[in-house]
């Protein structure tokens, strides 16, 4: 297996002296191509710390995270900007849709950016709006779309410059159960199928349980890891062992 995303003894730490704070401690991660990994810990455990390092935003007070074995702790802001624009793909909970733009525009923008919209990305643009059911509403805006459909613009969006990881912060948060599902299940598909790399943060053991591997973090740490790969478990027996994970993180 081959790592695509790594981090190595991560620590973060805000604040001096007596009001030092370790937000991130010695976190070791590997995420594999093709895998679909979630995060998962409760309200100031990290997560959105370990993801703002994982993909370039933030820098570790110390350790190192290699993308496609490129070490983003030693690049220069530029080289970052690039590298994030180039490799990776970012969802959000709200979407973050540009509102006058409509959906082929909104999926076009990164490539328009990276200076790679041409004929053959174009092309790009409409065959990922029809694989995720929305081409017929390439002339829309986003205000005439519904949640779930947003959801699928923004994924079009963050696939479309092909990049080696896609980073989701609770991507189903606002959305209702029914379409988080359809969504969650557009998101695995794409790591079964198309070796896509997803690493998802998320306090939902339901959402977690659509996940290949969860790993759990406290107080900065990973505490713990669940392997549900190959598991023949159905979603509820998941979700049981999943909580059960969690309320063990919390004794
Ligand atoms: N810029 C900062 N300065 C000081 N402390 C910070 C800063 N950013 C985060 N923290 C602290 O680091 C800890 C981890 O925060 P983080 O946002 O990563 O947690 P989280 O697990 O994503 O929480 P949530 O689920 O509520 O979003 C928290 O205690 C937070 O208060």
């Amino acid at each position: 297996m081959s790592a695509i995303l790594e981090a190595k003894s991560l620590n973060k730490i805000y604040g001096e002296g007596n009001n030092k704070f370790y937000a991130l401690r010695d976190v070791n991660l590997k995420v594999n191509k093709g895998e679909f990994l979630a995060v998962m810990g409760t309200s100031g455990s990290g997560k959105s710390t370990l993801l703002n390092m994982l993909s370039g935003l933030d820098r570790p007070t110390s350790g190192e995270v290699f993308l496609d074995g490129i070490s983003l702790t030693s690049a220069s802001e530029a080289e970052l900007t690039k590298l994030r624009g180039e490799k990776i793909g970012f969802i959000f909970q709200f979407f973050n849709l540009i509102p006058v733009l409509t959906a082929e525009e909104n999926v076009s923008l990164p490539l328009f950016i990276l200076g790679k919209y041409d004929d053959q990305t174009k092309k790009r643009v409409f065959d990922l709006l029809n694989l995720l059911g929305i081409g017929h509403l390439a002339s829309s805006r986003p205000s005439d779309m519904s949640g779930g459909q947003q959801q699928r613009v923004a994924i079009a969006r963050a696939l479309v410059t092909e990049p080696k990881i896609i980073l989701a912060d609770e991507p189903t948060g606002s959305l209702d159960s029914r379409t988080s599902k359809e969504i969650l299940d557009i998101m695995r598909h794409f790591c079964d199928e198309m070796n896509h790399t997803i690493v998802m943060v998320t306090h939902d053991a339901k959402v977690a349980s659509y996940a290949h591997r969860i790993v759990f973090m406290e107080d900065g740490k990973l505490i713990d890891e669940l392997n549900l790969k190959n598991s023949s478990q159905s979603v509820s027996q998941r979700v049981v062992e999943i909580t059960r994970r969690i309320e063990g993180e919390l004794v």
